[in-house]
């Protein structure tokens, strides 16, 4: 099996193209590969399929072999994937997802070889019970969740997967490790959540550290980098259109008002090629 391992801003991913289908042992294999000791090490495992609806399609099984429905960085990663190894000569281009449908995806390019990409998110999903959270609200708004004592309040947003985005003094430096786990698999949410830690520093910049579910702590997420502008912009903290800086480096986010999409925009890499 060859293999190209990337990264959107150091969230990385083994990805394989060729395959027809899904295989039966993804899940399986994903835990395998993923595991930063015994395999390659990597966040997920990224398959690149055909698509009847779009030009690719994509699905991202995390490194607990559980499959995500969305994934930012990946998308980027596929993108940069497709236009350098010659799949697809157009730099606008559309990949279909389990969580978006099919997607718009813009490429810039330099030197023959992707450098940026802006992905249209489509739309954030904001009643509670279909995040899905438990709360029954459109919007769920600031929350309040108990976890070993200590209440958090979270806004819910979906990009096709699950967000709880909580707002902290210090995103940069908070125990993602102490309470990420316990919020993930927390009884509000019926297919666990991602979690966002956010500290607002001014109506176009945010700092953000996430928990991603079915991984994790990452360096970055592009799914939950949607999720805490449109939560932001929700809570009257930031404007439309920021900046969301995560350790990993910088993505820029939308949430263009005319249509109701996020956009995303940000880099992907390559780091080397496998073969197993
Ligand atoms: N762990 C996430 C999937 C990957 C999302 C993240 N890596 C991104 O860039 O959006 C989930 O289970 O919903």
């Amino acid at each position: 099996m060859n293999f190209t391992k990337m990264h959107g801003l150091g969230n990385d991913f083994i990805v394989v193209a060729g395959e027809a289908a899904l295989p039966e042992n993804a899940s399986e294999l994903a835990i395998e590969l993923c595991n930063r000791f015994f395999g390659i090490g990597a966040d997920g495992l990224v398959y690149i399929l055909p698509s009847e609806r779009a030009d690719f399609r994509m699905r991202i099984i995390n490194s607990d072999g559980s499959e995500a429905e969305q994934c930012g960085n990946a998308i980027r990663c596929v993108a940069k994937y497709v236009y350098d190894n010659g799949l697809i000569d157009r730099q606008a281009i559309t990949i279909e997802t389990l969580g978006a449908g099919v997607q718009q995806v813009q490429l810039t390019v330099e030197n023959g070889k992707v450098v940026k990409v802006r992905v249209d998110m489509g739309e954030p999903i904001l009643e509670g019970l279909k995040v899905p959270t438990t709360i029954d609200a459109n919007p769920v708004l600031n929350q309040a969740i108990e976890v070993d004592g200590r209440t958090f309040q979270f806004t819910a947003v979906s990009m096709g997967n699950p967000h709880a985005v909580i707002y902290v003094d210090d995103a940069v430096n908070f125990d993602l490790n102490a309470w990420g786990p316990k919020l993930e698999v927390h009884p509000m949410f019926p297919r666990k959540t991602n979690v966002e830690f956010v500290t607002v520093r001014s109506r176009d910049y945010t700092d953000m550290r996430v928990w991603e579910r079915g991984a994790g702590p990452t360096l970055a997420c592009g799914t939950g980098a949607c999720a805490t502008l449109v939560s932001s912009v929700l809570n009257g903290f930031t404007d439309r259109t920021a900046v969301v800086s995560l350790k990993g480096g910088d993505l820029l986010i939308e949430w263009n008002e005319a249509d109701n999409h996020v956009y995303m925009t940000g880099p992907a890499a390559e780091v080397f090629r496998g073969t197993l």
